[in-house]
This record gives structure tokens, sequence and C-alpha cells, in this order.
């Protein structure tokens, strides 16, 4: 009998770590490291987490008794790059470049591509990434703005909307392209995406003020209070950012990123958590709205995903108010390790080429707001 492919995969999140290693497509180890607001506040840059991520990775493994020798690859979650088409892309120089810039923005998962080539190098194995961040469907409509200097941008949670997208329509008997989907991916960022046929052609920015607010993150402000406040000479700007991202949402009002703690809280009758939970809620119902308007009301399904699907007090009170627009399907957590190890075990199988992350220059695609 043929030996299995061993792949480690690797997926740093705002709030985890979550590590896997699958013989094949079998998971043998699957865990998730949550780091508390606390312990990542001490980093101030993402890089500085670096050495922190990596041998929480190499100590579960050690305690797990997995040898790195047994590997034949590693892949990881891929991160802010310039936007691509979706698929396995081979971890490149330029790639490593991008991500350790932040030419394209900070998030976690910039750390992920290159997590997965340092351990991939020390074995001589191949280092990959699937269908990052950036992966980018947008329909021209859904680029316009509002303001002719700013261009909307597809920043979500691609891998594990489209895996679970996929996993839904199989169960409805449909294959993906056939159907229509809003999916909510709710974990330290939020992002909803209409999926079309198969297609993401709208969804909100999840690292850059768009959608709704999450554990983590500020989503929609009112832009005209957000630029006085940004001038008040109160704030540097690093600290408006740590606002939008970092220490809004839930962390914002209620101290913690943690939605475990928020409905203990709730349980023990604290009334400012139960108001802000529930408006967490209320606006990932209106964004999922606003994305069966631009699928016409062709909606064959909503999907609530992610870490926060967990909570039957929090999917409740979204499907309450979206329900009258088509079944609610919960699939708690996520598909991302596995999608992870399908997309390089392709590869390594030689079923499929891996893509190569192009090398290249212009000053115009840097961000705005970096970091
Ligand atoms: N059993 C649960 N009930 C309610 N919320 C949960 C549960 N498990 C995880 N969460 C919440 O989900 C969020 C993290 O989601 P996750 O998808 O793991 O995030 P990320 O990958 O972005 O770090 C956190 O707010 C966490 O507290
Ligand atoms: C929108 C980018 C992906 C994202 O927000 O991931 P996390 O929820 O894991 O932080």
């Amino acid at each position: 009998m043929q030996e299995p492919i061993r792949v480690l995969a690797i997926n740093p999140g705002s709030t985890s770590t979550k590590i896997g290693v699958y013989d094949d497509e079998k998971a043998i180890l699957e865990e998730t490291l949550r780091h508390d607001a606390e312990e990542l506040a001490r980093y101030p840059d993402l890089f500085d987490q670096y050495p922190f991520r990596k041998q929480v990775i190499l100590q579960t493994l050690e305690r797990e008794g997995i040898h790195l020798t047994g590997l034949q690859a590693v892949v990881g979650r891929g991160g802010l790059l310039r936007p691509i088409p979706g698929g396995t892309y081979k971890v490149n120089d330029a790639m490593i470049r991008d991500l350790r810039s932040g030419r394209y923005g900070e998030h976690a998962s910039n750390l992920g591509a290159v997590l997965a080539r340092d351990i991939a190098e020390t074995m001589n194995i191949p280092a990959f990434i699937v269908d990052p961040v950036v992966v980018d469907e947008l329909e021209p409509i859904a680029r316009i703005s509002g303001v002719p200097e700013i261009e909307r941008r597809s920043i979500f949670h691609a891998l594990n909307q489209k895996a679970v997208a996929r996993r839904v329509a199989e169960q409805m008997g449909k294959r993906y392209n056939e159907i229509n989907l809003v999916v909510a991916h709710m974990g330290g960022g939020i992002t909803v995406g209409a999926h079309r046929r198969g297609r993401v052609v709208d969804v909100n920015n999840g690292l850059h003020g768009e959608g709704p607010f999450s554990p983590e993150r500020a989503g929609t402000l009112p832009v005209g209070d957000l630029v006085a406040i940004s001038y008040s000479g109160k704030f540097f700007a690093s600290e408006i950012m740590k606002m939008i991202v970092g220490k809004g949402g839930l962390m914002g009002y209620l101290g913690t990123t943690d939605a475990r703690l928020v409905e203990n809280r709730i349980r023990e009758g604290d009334e400012q958590a139960r108001l802000v939970y529930h408006a967490m809620a209320y606006q990932v119902a209106k964004e999922i709205g606003s994305y069966a308007a631009v699928l016409e009301g062709n909606v064959d399904g909503i999907i609530l995903t992610g870490g926060l699907a967990y909570g039957e007090l929090f999917t409740e009170e979204i499907r309450k108010r979206t329900q009258w627009i088509a079944d609610v399907h919960v699939v708690p957590g996520e598909n991302e390790l596995q999608a992870l190890v399908e997309g390089a075990i392709r590869v390594v199988r030689g079923e499929e080429e891996a893509r190569i992350y192009p090398h290249g220059e212009s000053g115009k695609e840097r961000m705005s707001m970096d970091g």
C-alpha cells in the first residue's frame, strides 16, 4: 500500500493559531491554540508575534509526538498579498517580501506563509498557501466606493467561505456553481459574501472598516465622525487604526474578544454585554440583508460559520432576522485546515500545478491604511 502524504497546516487568525497534521485527507491532529488579547498586546508589531506563534506550533507537535521528518509539505493560510485568483501557490521570495513588509496591509494570516516556509525549509520540503484572504471575484459595480480615490477591495475569509459553501451545496444536492448563497464567516473578523453561482461577487472588506463590527474590529463607522476624531489632535494615526482593527468591536465595548466570556456575562445578568452582543448579531443580519439584495433576492441558502457560530444565542438572533430570506445553515468553526491540506495535496500528487505569485512593483498598489 502507498504511504500517505503527511501535511502540516498552519492557520494564524487574529485570536488564535490553528494547526493540523493530516495523512492524506485524514486529520491525525487538529488543535486551536487561542491567544487572549493581553498575550498578543505584548507584541507591538505583527511580526513581533512570529517567534511566539512558531514556538506554540513546535511545542504542540512535540507534545503530540509528531516529528517534522515525517512531513511532505507545509501549508499556511495566505495573507494580504496583491489581489490574485484562487488556488494553491508555492511560497516564494516575492510573497514573503510582500507579507513581511505589510505592503498590502497587516493581518495575522500574513504569518502563515512565512511560518510554513520556515518550517518546510528545515526539512527541505515545499511550502504552499491556498485561497488567501485577497481572492478577488468582485464585479465592477461592487468596486465603486462613492469616492473616486478609493476603490473597494475584496479581503475576506475566502478559504472557509468557499469550503463551507461547497459543503452546504453538496448537502443540498447541488453544485456550488449552480446556486446563490449568502455566507457569513464570523471569527475575530466578520465577513459576509454574496456567492453567485460559485463566485463571490461582493463581500465586505473585513479588515478596512466595512461591514458588521466583530470581536476585535469596528466595521463600518459614521465616516464624518471618524474624520473628526482623527483630526482632533487626541490620537495618533496608529491609535485610530487600533480602534478599527484590534481594539474595536467587543474588545472596545467589553474589554474581551472572547464571545464565550461575553455569553457568560450575559447569563450573569450583565445588560451592557447583552446590548453589545445583540448589536453585533443585528449588524450581521443587516449585512446579510444587503447581500440578499445583491443577489436580487434569489438566495438558495444563508450560511453562518466561524467560531461565533458556536454561540447559540448569537446565531438565533441572526436567524430570527434573516430566515425570511432563505433557510439558515449553521456550520460552526471552520473547514480551513482541511481546505489548506486538500489544496497542498492536489499539488503534491501532481493533480494540479502550483500557481506562482508574481514578482513586481507598483507604488499605486500600496495600501494607504497599512498597519
Ligand atoms: N463555543 C463557543 N461559543 C461562542 N463563541 C465561541 C465559541 N468558540 C469560539 N467562539 C468565539 O469565536 C471567536 C473566534 O472565532 P475564530 O473563527 O476561531 O476566530 P479567528 O480564526 O479569527 O481567530 C471568538 O470570539 C471566540 O470566543
Ligand atoms: C478578512 C480577513 C480575514 C480575517 O479577518 O480573519 P480572522 O477572522 O481570522 O482575523
